[in-house]
């Protein structure tokens, strides 16, 4: 562990050096003279002092390098047949352009824009363009419901809210502006404007406040980039807590620039030329790092994909795009490989396309099972590297860092702790727990930079959520251990968070739905163990005395209600209606048992137990006996 250990060691020891060292990767209109900002601890800050444009970190200033001629964005959409190849300079001129049209739509620096789109290069587009306004972008995964994008909306009461037409599905068109008319509709926080791109396969029926985005464009005049404080926000992103109200992860401008350079060179190994393929979206924190901000500021090729690893048209689609690209490396989330694995097992169709330029597998999002591991390293024959992180961090707390010193590789843990991120594994009271030892996975602060400064206008709400259950560190939320060789392993969450298809949910929203029906008393929902999605969500309900419904017409509108008020991307499609649910004697639900239960390894039944008889009931359901 050499150079690791050095750079560990040295990110430790003197974070302000080893942050203002690799902020000279980055351009700045004011160069810092400060790192770290500890003045209103724990709300530290990155790059007091610092001034820059994110925009023209990713865009122009490779164009002024020289470089405008390298391809910056490749898009690739199997599910329209359109595929579409932007240089650095048709990107900035793009963007330039876009972000001159949202100015003379009175969008201006802090300002909010809600960006809620398919994965199309106007989605990137529209992010850059915030980016050089030093207007924020919040961005909304397209397979939320209505009533989740106007929660977002109601939180970050945009200016402009920017959408396409339609998303395209497999099995469907999903009209994207009924949604946002919607969700409009429902909150008080209304946009001023929506820019709408229309795509042939479901055109937008046009309202009063909406803007064409073509219209728009040809109408633009480009505009520079706008300097902001390396401490302004440069993002939104709203991710699940253990309540219904999701939570604005605030991502800064300086510190974030920082980290993903030094992200794409040291654990991705990815520099300017390399193609580059994040299989994601950009609603989630790893389209948005790895998709657009990361790969662009590395002067790298990013692949923009909008399709799906089977069925658009096959279970060879990303060996097709890596060939057809020369991609280096792909980063994508181990459901996407369960669910190749699982339609060509022998990996047949891997060796039907030339895969030679690539070098390295990258998967996060959810926990890598060696299952999964190994069936991909076997067939791909390189290495497959999982890595850790959180929409919160925007990068990676642990990883085996290729571009600093490879390591082997263990099959269930995402190796060490990054430079800048000091892992602890604290038990219960706080304590640090000894090698081996399961605990609850911390940070000690101060967090490096690109992690989140606090959320979205509710500094109450970073501390009770991360910072106030162990004073002095942060909380992940997420549970493991480290052995004797320092490699980190992650064992899930602690939490009523889960993960399905490596999209981070929240039962306690789920539930809220459930207990919203007319028929329900009480209700749990519990993320079970599922062998492609990783987790899915289950559903128990109690009903209210002398209600008289089919089985089967509840449990249909409960599973509709959901997809209706929180979205597909739920996959909530398994309710039992129960006699009871389990509890403790002060009335908490025993969601742990439960779960515990259903993935088929029983644990011992907490002593504080109401009634064991209703567990016992509940057990055939559980184990769906
Ligand atoms: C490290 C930090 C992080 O964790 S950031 C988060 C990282 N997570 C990821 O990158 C997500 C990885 N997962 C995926 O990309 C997808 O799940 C893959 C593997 C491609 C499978 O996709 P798919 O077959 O659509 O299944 P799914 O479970 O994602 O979808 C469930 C239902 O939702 C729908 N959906 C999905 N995306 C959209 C969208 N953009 N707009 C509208 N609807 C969408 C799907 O069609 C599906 O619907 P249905 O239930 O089949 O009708």
């Amino acid at each position: 562990m050499g150079d690791y250990q050095d750079a560990y060691s040295a990110s430790m020891k003197d974070p302000d050096a080893f942050w203002l060292t690799a902020a000279d990767a980055v351009t700045w209109s004011r160069r810092p003279q400060r790192g770290l900002d500890a003045d209103r601890a724990p709300f530290y800050r990155w790059f007091p002092d610092g001034e820059l444009n994110t925009c023209y970190n990713a865009l122009d200033r490779h164009v002024d390098a020289g470089h405008g001629d390298r391809p910056a964005l490749l898009y690739d959409s199997p599910v329209t047949g359109v595929t579409a190849r932007y240089t650095y300079a048709e990107l900035r001129d793009q963007v330039a352009r876009f972000a001159g049209a949202l100015r003379g739509l009175g969008v201006g620096r802090g300002d909010r824009v809600v960006i809620y789109m398919p994965m199309v290069p106007e989605a990137v587009i529209a992010m850059l363009a915030c980016a050089r306004l030093g207007a924020v972008h919040s961005v909304v995964f397209g397979g939320f419901a209505p009533k989740e994008l106007a929660a977002r909306i109601d939180d970050a009461a945009p200016k402009v809210l920017v959408c396409a037409s339609c998303g395209i599905e497999p099995s469907r068109v999903v009209e994207y502006k009924p949604i946002v008319d919607e969700a409009i509709a429902a909150t008080p926080q209304a946009p001023e404007k929506v820019v709408v791109l229309q795509r042939d396969r479901a055109r937008a029926r046009m309202g009063e406040r909406d803007v064409d985005w073509d219209e728009l464009m040809a109408a633009a005049e480009p505009v520079s980039c706008v300097d902001v404080a390396a401490t302004d926000p440069l993002y939104i992103l709203y991710t699940s807590g253990t309540t219904g109200k999701p939570k604005g992860v605030v991502r800064d401008n300086g510190g974030h620039a920082v980290a993903l350079t030094w992200s794409m060179a040291n654990v991705y190994d990815i520099g300017p030329g390399d193609v580059w393929w994040t299989a994601s979206d950009v609603g989630w924190v790893v389209g948005h790092s790895y998709i657009v901000y990361g790969p662009l500021l590395a002067g790298a090729t990013t692949v923009l994909y909008e399709g799906k690893p089977v069925g658009t048209p096959d279970a060879g689609a990303f060996w097709r795009v890596i060939s057809q690209y020369g991609v280096k490396a792909l980063f994508t989330a181990p459901t996407a490989v369960r669910a190749i694995k699982k339609v060509d097992p022998e990996g047949d169709e891997t060796t039907k396309h030339d895969l030679s330029a690539f070098r390295t597998l990258f998967l996060a999002g959810e926990r890598l099972d060696p299952e999964t591991y190994r069936w991909a390293s076997a067939k791909l024959g390189v290495p497959v590297v999982d890595h850790w992180w959180q929409t919160e961090t925007g990068w990676a707390i642990a990883a085996n860092l290729r571009g600093l010193e490879p390591m082997p590789i263990k099959p269930g843990s995402p190796t060490v702790p990054v430079p800048g991120y000091d892992v602890r594994i604290l038990d219960q009271l706080g304590q640090e727990v000894p090698p081996g030892a399961e605990g609850a996975i911390c940070i000690r602060l101060p967090l490096p930079p690109g992690t989140l400064p606090t959320l979205w206008g509710d500094d109450e709400r970073y501390l009770s959520s991360y910072l106030s259950h162990f004073p002095g560190y942060y909380l992940t939320g997420d549970g493991g251990h480290v052995d004797s060789d320092g490699y980190l392993f992650v064992m899930g969450r602690t939490d009523d968070v889960i993960n399905v298809a490596g999209h981070r949910l929240s039962t306690g929203s789920m539930e809220a739905v459930l207990a919203a029906h007319p028929a329900v008393a009480e209700c749990a929902v519990i993320g079970v163990h599922d062998s492609l999605k990783g987790q899915v969500p289950r559903g128990f309900v109690v009903l209210k005395a002398g209600v008289d419904m089919a089985q089967e017409t509840l449990q249909a509108e409960l599973v509709a209600a959901v997809r209706r008020d929180i979205g597909p991307v739920a996959a909530f499609k398994e309710v039992a209606i129960v006699d009871g649910l389990p509890k403790t004697r002060s009335g908490k639900i025993l969601r742990k048992s439960m779960r515990a239960i259903a993935d088929g390894h029983d644990e011992p039944v907490p002593s504080t137990i109401e009634d064991p008889g209703v567990l016992d009931a509940l057990r055939p359901h559980l184990r769906r006996e």
